[in-house]
C-alpha cells in the first residue's frame, strides 16, 4: 500500500533580500518513511529546514501536515501536532544525571506543575518511562551519570530520547552524524532506524554513504531549487545531481 503523505510543502519559497534561498520547493514526505534532505554546500537544506520546523518564515508557499496547513503556525504549536526537531534545541542540563534529563522531559510533555514535580514520589513516577527510553536508546548504563560526562556520540543519543520523550510522529534531524568517529556514527545509524520504527524521520544529513543505508528517499536540493527526488540507486545516477556535487568539489 502506498504510505500517506505527512508532510508536503508547496512552493516553499524564501528570499533574503533578492536572493532566494530556497526556491519554489515541493516535496512530499511520506508516513513511515526515512526522508533524506541532501545537497552541496549552500544549496538550501538549512534554511528549508528552518523552515520547516518554524525558525524562519516563508516568503510564499505552503507547509502541510496531516492535510492541515500549518504554513503560519509557530514551532510550539507544531511541536503539540507531533512534529519535534531534534538536536539544536534539545538542551541537556550537564549537572543531572542522564535519567533526569530524560524525567525532566517527560514532565514538561505531561504538563506537570512546579509543586507537582518537587514531591519526591511525583519525580520517582517518571523514573520508570524514562528507563524505558534510555533503553530505548541504549544508555541504560549511563543512567545514573552526570549527563555533562557522557561522551559526545552518548549525549546525541540522549537528546535523542528527550526528544522522543515528547512522543513525536515525526522527528526532524539536523545533521545527525555531524562531528561523530566511525563507531558512533554506526551507533546513531541503527538508533535512526530503530526509532523510525513507528515514526517519520526527515534528516538533513551529509554522510551519503548512511543517508544511502538508511534512507527511503531522498530530495537533492541545489541552489535552492529542488534538483531530484527518489532513491538512492536513482538520485545516485541523475547527470544533474552529478554535476551538482562535483561542481561544488563536493562528495
Ligand atoms: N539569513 C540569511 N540571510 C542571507 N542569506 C542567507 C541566510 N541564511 C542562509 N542564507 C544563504 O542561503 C544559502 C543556503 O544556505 P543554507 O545554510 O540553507 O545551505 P545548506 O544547504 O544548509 O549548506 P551547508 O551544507 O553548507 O550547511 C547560502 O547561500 C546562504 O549564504
Amino acid at each position: 500500500m502506498e504510505a500517506e503523505p505527512i508532510l508536503a510543502t508547496r512552493n516553499l519559497t524564501i528570499a533574503f533580500g533578492g536572493f532566494r534561498a530556497v526556491d519554489g520547493v515541493s516535496l512530499i514526505i511520506k508516513q513511515g518513511t526515512i526522508h533524506a534532505l541532501i545537497g552541496p554546500n549552500g544549496a538550501g537544506k538549512t534554511t528549508c529546514f528552518n523552515l520547516l520546523t518554524k525558525f524562519l518564515a516563508p516568503t510564499s508557499g505552503s507547509i502541510i501536515y496531516k492535510g492541515r496547513d500549518i504554513t503560519s503556525l509557530r514551532a510550539a504549536d507544531i511541536a503539540r501536532l507531533g512534529i519535534v526537531r531534534s538536536f539544536q534545541i534539545s538542551a541537556v542540563f550537564p549537572h543531572l544525571t542522564v535519567l533526569e534529563n530524560v524525567r525532566i522531559a517527560l514532565q514538561r510533555q505531561r504538563g506537570a506543575s512546579f509543586d507537582f514535580w518537587r514531591s519526591e514520589r511525583a519525580l520517582k513516577a517518571f523514573d520508570k518511562p524514562a528507563m524505558v527510553l534510555l533503553e530505548d536508546v541504549g544508555l541504560e548504563d549511563f543512567a545514573g551519570l552526570p549527563a555533562g560526562q557522557l561522551p559526545y556520540g552518548r549525549k546525541r543519543a540522549l537528546e535523542v530520547a528527550t526528544t522522543l520523550a515528547l512522543d513525536p510522529d515525526m522527528l526532524l534531524l539536523d545533521e545527525p552524524l555531524a562531528g561523530m568517529g566511525h563507531e558512533d556514527i554506526q551507533r546513531m545509524a541503527a538508533l535512526i532506524r530503530h526509532v523510525a520504527a513507528n515514526r517519520t524521520i526527515l534528516m538533513v544529513e551529509h554522510n551519503l554513504s548512511v543517508v544511502a543505508a538508511l534512507s527511503d528517499r531522498i530530495s537533492v536540493l541545489a541552489r535552492g531549487r529542488l534538483l531530484a527526488e527518489g532513491d538512492y540507486a536513482s538520485i545516485s545516477q541523475d547527470p544533474q545531481v552529478i554535476e551538482a556535487y562535483l561542481g561544488t568539489g563536493h562528495g
